[in-house]
């Protein structure tokens, strides 16, 4: 096989049911691909060529059996048996290095597996590698990685987004159909946006945690990039559902998704003007609102909402999320995980291993975390971070009451060159502002393409949607793509 014989998920099943060819073929395929192209886009932590192929040999013996009709072969087969996926680096994968981007869990082999992944492997995936991503997640380029940026297919130029960016990069480039994320504060979403994918985060709780290196335990979700909603819808179908290995999964069932509807007859799409500010590139916004426009066609009803606070959104997201970084990151004290300096006394070791172990992202969200946490200012910034955003949840509630879905660009701007934003931190946290209030009120979101600006960049569209109702916005994008082709176009990485 020359290259892929395709880079739609369900073209690629359609081929390995049929024996045009194997699992190993298009494993062999995949990782060609990718050791021609990584160099340019460096989308993968660890690259993890042996596991793919024990994998793909797996599931042609699994196809093999099935066509025999052999019983110990089941009942069918696994939804995603011979697919080449890539998982992001904060997601454990038993025996697989799990860095987190970071120097510090360089060396960590984690002893288990996710159970959002492990349900991906029960579905029949094959793994070609841990993602790229920005450092413990913390980041909107991957140029916090101590790994190094990966970049973005588009224009080799510029950043993918993050952290997410290693997939998003790798999904848009072709190398795999699918990839897995996580979003705090738009860490699926913007890079989706950016590189010209599909991307969700589903509900605060719809997809386990577990075996996820937590950044803010109340505002992480695990979720997936494709290039169309439907092989989104696909992913998210596989990966959701209770779990009892995290207290916050939700035991709710997963609807059924039924993708098949073309129009968009009754839906109400509700426009927050808080989202179209000063400061908005100007051909973002065009295109979002061309888009919204081409939804009416379709048959939805456009109205304007309003969610009020939503320019609190960022300051109390800076406040809780390195908060609850704070805490969750105590634990790498070089006793326990990853790397340990040597030293004489233990305490010198402890410095000495955080010091050296941790980049300048994450020590910042460290300090401004410890601070907001600290006795005498708990309740001045935490406490009271804590009370806005709950008025930012119930500004969610209100709008949901008169529409099912709101419609937002999900980035001011296209995507931004390499070392733009590196000396101003306040310019990347800039970067969430419409992706971050879903974290905040724990509602779904999906990012999908709809246009370029006039650099060829990708501008990308979201939709937010009420708690657990993914399956109104993977319906309503799906619906769109129908009629559309922007998730169908590719950058020049042949
Ligand atoms: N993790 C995320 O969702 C990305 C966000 N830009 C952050 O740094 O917190």
């Amino acid at each position: 096989m020359a290259d892929l014989p395709s880079f739609n998920l369900f073209d690629l099943l359609a081929g390995l049911r049929r024996g045009d060819f194997s699992a190993r073929e298009l494993t062999l395929a995949t990782l060609e691909r990718i050791e021609r192209l990584e160099p340019a886009l460096h989308t993968l932590i660890t690259f993890t060529p042996e596991l793919a192929l024990q994998q793909a040999e797996a599931a042609d013996r699994r196809y093999a059996a099935w066509r025999q009709d052999d019983p110990s072969a089941g009942w069918g087969l696994p939804a995603l048996l011979g697919i080449p996926v890539m998982i992001k680096d904060v997601l454990c994968l038993k025996d697989v290095p799990c860095t987190c981007g970071s120097r510090i869990l360089e060396n960590f082999v984690p002893p288990y597996t996710a159970t959002a992944v492990q349900r991906l492997l029960d579905a029949g995936v094959v793994v070609v590698g841990k993602s790229n991503t920005d450092e413990f997640a913390m980041g909107s380029s991957t140029e916090n990685s101590a790994f190094g940026p990966s970049r973005n297919p588009w224009d080799l130029n510029r950043v993918p987004g993050g952290s997410s960016g290693g997939s998003a990069s790798a999904v848009a480039a072709r190398l795999v159909p699918a990839a897995t994320g996580s979003d705090t504060g738009g860490s699926i979403r913007q890079p989706a946006a950016f590189c010209g994918v599909t991307g969700l985060k589903p509900t605060y709780g719809r997809v386990s945690r577990y075996g996820l290196v937590a950044y803010g335990s109340s505002l992480d979700s695990v979720g997936a990039f494709a290039r169309s909603a439907a092989e989104v819808a696909e992913l998210f179908r596989i990966m959701a559902g209770h779990d009892p290995l995290d207290s916050t999964s939700a035991n709710l069932p997963v609807p059924e998704l039924h993708l098949g509807q073309r129009n968009l007859q009754g839906l109400r799409i509700g426009v927050p003007e808080e989202y179209f500010i000063e400061g908005i590139q100007p051909e973002v916004e065009q295109a979002v609102r061309v888009a919204i426009d081409q939804m009416q066609a379709l048959g939805a009803r456009v109205q304007t909402v309003s969610l009020p606070h939503t320019s609190y959104a960022l300051p109390v997201y800076y406040l809780i999320a390195p908060a609850e970084a704070s805490a969750n990151l105590a634990r790498y004290d070089g006793v326990r995980f990853g790397r340990r300096e040597p030293a004489e006394r233990m305490i010198e070791m402890f410095f000495k291993t955080r010091g050296k172990g941790f980049g300048a992202e994450v020590k910042r969200r460290i300090m401004l975390g410890t601070y907001a946490l600290s006795a005498g200012y708990y309740d001045a910034y935490y406490g009271q971070a804590q009370k806005v955003r709950t008025l930012i949840k119930q500004d969610f509630e209100r709008a949901f009451q008169q529409v099912d879905v709101i419609a937002c660009p999900v980035t001011p701007t296209t995507a931004f060159p390499i070392g733009e934003h590196t000396d101003d931190p306040l310019a990347m946290y800039l970067e969430d502002v419409f992706t971050l209030p879903a974290n905040l009120a724990g509602v779904p979101g999906l990012a999908f393409p709809v246009g370029f600006d006039s650099r060829g960049l990708p501008v990308g569209m979201q939709l937010m949607g009420p708690h657990f109702r993914e399956d109104i916005l993977l319906q309503a994008a799906y619906a769109y793509q129908q009629a559309t082709d922007w998730h169908l176009r590719t950058p020049a990485t042949r």
